[in-house]
């Protein structure tokens, strides 16, 4: 976990394994900004626990980001709103204590942020003394500002959400596209604002591809799309989404790349039907 904390070239390169041995470079921010500055494209995934955050870690994912997602992916609400920082702070813990490389971003939660620079900044070192977070993130453009420019001045790394934001849906009027026609002056704006108050990356969540493609351009900071298109610097998708561990109607910007709930399924009826009929436990198995 040592880190110089002066290297120039990114832990991962294009398309590199990751070494077997033991991994001693973090992910830092300033690798995102030369990825982008190189072209190199890259993925985060959300992560919510240990065993997932190690895998993901493994697998050479550079960011994990600890989502208020929890709450409709692992706590079993219907959105992202009624989660709180106690709910979300054991998790991210569980997280960082089971990464070696990957830069863990924890999301900050409905109303824990929006009141006042000062209410984010105490959210945001919550996260990061109790939590082991490297870096977190919340919802806004140019309203967040004084936000993202108190936590980075004090030495907290902030990634920004634009576009369609899950904590304003009431506002917001649904799960829709933002930025279409006009209103993607103001989505650039808000990227811009969001640079200029230090953000290091800023998320794009169901922008048209041109508008993200835009942004991308202008911004130096990377961009991460879900629903941007293909031109943004990075992706991120929610790893139950990801992984066919979420059955039922996916949102359109998901990939599945795996069926974890058929492997899963099968596997507990398998183990199931093997204790109904005797097969397990075998001797094998017995003291
Ligand atoms: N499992 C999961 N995946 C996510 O991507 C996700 C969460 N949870 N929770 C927090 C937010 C909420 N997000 C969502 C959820 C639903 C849609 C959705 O239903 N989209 C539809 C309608 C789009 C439209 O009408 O324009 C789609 O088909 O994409 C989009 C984003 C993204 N985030
Ligand atoms: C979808 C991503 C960007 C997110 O904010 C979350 O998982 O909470
Ligand atoms: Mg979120």
């Amino acid at each position: 976990m040592s880190d110089t904390g002066s290297e120039t070239t990114a832990p991962y390169g294009a398309g590199a394994a990751k070494p077997a041995a033991p991994a001693t470079r973090r992910v830092r921010t300033h690798h995102l900004r030369e990825m982008k500055e190189r072209g190199e494209k890259w993925a985060m995934l959300t992560a919510y626990d240990m065993y997932t955050a190690a895998t993901f870690d493994e697998a050479g994912i550079p960011v994990l980001l600890v989502g208020d997602s929890a709450s409709n992916n692992v706590l079993g609400n219907d959105t992202s709103l009624p989660v709180t920082v106690d709910e979300l702070i054991p998790l991210a813990r569980a997280v960082s204590r089971s990464v070696h490389r990957a830069l863990v971003v924890a999301d900050l939660p409905f109303g824990s942020y929006q009141g006042s620079a000062e209410q984010a900044f105490h959210t945001a070192v919550r996260f990061m003394k109790e939590a082991g977070a490297h870096a977190v993130k919340l919802e806004g453009g140019a309203e967040m500002a004084a936000q993202v420019e108190l936590c980075t001045q004090a030495g907290i790394p902030v990634m920004a959400h634009i576009g369609f934001t899950p904590q304003s849906e009431h506002n917001l009027g649904g799960y829709r596209v933002q930025g279409r026609g006009e209103t993607g002056r103001r989505l650039l704006a808000d990227a811009q604002a969001m640079e200029a108050a230090g953000a290091f990356a800023v998320v794009m969540e169901m922008v048209p591809g041109d508008v993200a493609a835009e942004i991308t351009k202008t911004l130096s900071i990377p961009t991460i799309g879900i629903g941007a298109g293909i031109d943004c610097d990075a992706q991120v998708l929610v790893w139950q989404d990801m992984a066919g561990l979420r059955t039922g109607r996916l949102p359109r910007f998901v990939k599945q790349y795996a069926d974890l709930h058929g492997v899963l399924l099968g596997a507990a009826q398998a183990y199931a039907a093997d204790v109904a009929s005797g097969a397990f436990p075998g001797p094998e198995h017995t003291f």
